[in-house]
């Protein structure tokens, strides 16, 4: 059963929530393990690729896992002896990438309570899907709570990036909440239930997809130091007032990832999708370019010295460093314009995939993510 839904006689959410109020100890996630200070890891790399390049190997080295953003949303499951999900993400084939992510070491792969998973002794992907269904609370709820106790018995407890891919993610569901807002509850609902502290949320992206329910893919690591960076410049998302929903979106602005805990200088740096937003609020609804504009200068901002100083981090970063870009698009006639904006910004050496589909709030034209790696 790898698709979490509700069917007569078979409550997936009781069966699971239930394990884990038995088994979930109300300890702290993260902190310093002494014993790991010193520690050095490598850390992990992904890559854009062609769906058959990804397919047919041509990608080297141990495979976590492989995400095709692709024509229909499929899986996950194991094939070829690789994790696998198929996102539907694009309109047609010519659209298409895979997001293949590799590692140093070797690669086991196995299946949790409807969840399908891949690790190497230092990272751990997982990925999983939600059933197109009126309601998704619930659903959300269960299907995060397997992928969070799949980290915990594994023992990788280090969350450090989500991906949540929603359907008519801006559409009302059966009692009239915004299908993205009942996602947010059944999320925040997982999270309290592993005692997450609010500065303990990974980084993460929520954005809509054109098809198959809610489909998502997480990272976690071991012994990686992990620190959760906000925007000085924006709320953070968990503390966002009533009006945009039940229970706020629960996410970190971004993550930074490093190889020893007393790093401050070389780590990953994983920046959570991110639009036109200041303090809480949109800005420029029904300006593409001053949403593309805004967007960027948060971003530019989230990774700069001045902001990361809150956090003892010095890397000097500007746009030219990030990589590994995603630009979420909701108007397809807007592409052209986005795609000049970013690549006057980004270093003409980055990855950028351009992708068109809704965004978390109806007033949202565009968004973006990316990796400083
Ligand atoms: C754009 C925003 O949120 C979006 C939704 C997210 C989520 O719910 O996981 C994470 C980042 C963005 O994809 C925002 O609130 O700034």
């Amino acid at each position: 059963m790898l698709i979490f839904n509700h069917q007569p006689g078979r409550d997936v959410r009781n069966n699971v929530t239930g394990f884990i109020l038995q088994n979930v100890s109300p300890t702290p996630r993260r902190g310093i393990d002494m014993t790991q200070e010193q520690q050095t890891v490598d850390l992990p790399r992904s890559v854009f690729t062609g769906l058959a390049e990804a397919r047919g190997g041509a990608v080297t080295g141990n495979v976590l896992g492989v995400i095709n953003y692709t024509t229909e949303c499929t899986g996950p499951r194991v094939e070829n002896g690789r994790l696998t999900l198929d996102l539907h993400m694009a309109a047609d084939a010519g659209e298409a990438f895979a997001e293949v992510w590799t590692t140093g070491r070797e690669v086991v792969t196995g299946e949790h309570h409807g969840v399908v998973y891949a690790h190497d002794g230092e990272y751990l992907l997982v990925a999983g899907r939600i059933a197109p269904a009126g309601r998704y609370t619930e659903d959300t709820r269960a299907a995060y709570v397997a992928a969070l106790d799949l980290m915990d018995t594994l023992g990788y407890k280090n969350c450090f990036r989500m991906w949540n891919f929603i359907n008519d993610i801006n559409a009302d569901n059966a009692d009239g909440l915004e299908v993205y807002r009942d996602f947010c509850k059944g999320r925040a609902e997982a999270f309290e239930l592993f005692h997450f502290g609010d500065s303990e949320v990974p980084s993460a992206t929520g954005i809509g997809s054109l098809g198959g329910g809610i489909a998502f893919y997480f990272l976690a690591s071991r012994s990686a130091a992990l620190t959760s960076v906000e925007n000085s410049k924006q709320m953070a998302a968990y503390h966002y007032p009533r009006q945009y929903g039940p229970r706020p979106p629960k996410f970190a602005r971004a993550t930074y990832l490093a190889t020893t805990h007393t790093d401050r200088r070389s780590g990953q740096i994983y920046v959570a999708g991110t639009a036109s937003i200041r303090g809480h609020e949109t800005l420029h609804a029904g300006d593409i370019e001053a949403q593309v504009k805004l967007s960027l200068d948060n971003i530019e901002h989230l990774i700069s010295d001045e902001n990361l100083a809150a956090y003892e981090i010095t890397q000097g970063n500007s746009l030219h460093n990030l990589d590994n870009i995603k630009v979420y698009v909701r108007h397809r006639s807007d592409i052209p314009a986005v795609r000049r904006m970013c690549e006057e910004r980004f270093s003409p050496n980055a990855h950028i995939q351009y992708l068109n589909v809704d965004v978390c709030r109806a007033d949202l034209l565009v968004e973006i993510e990316g990796i400083v790696a």
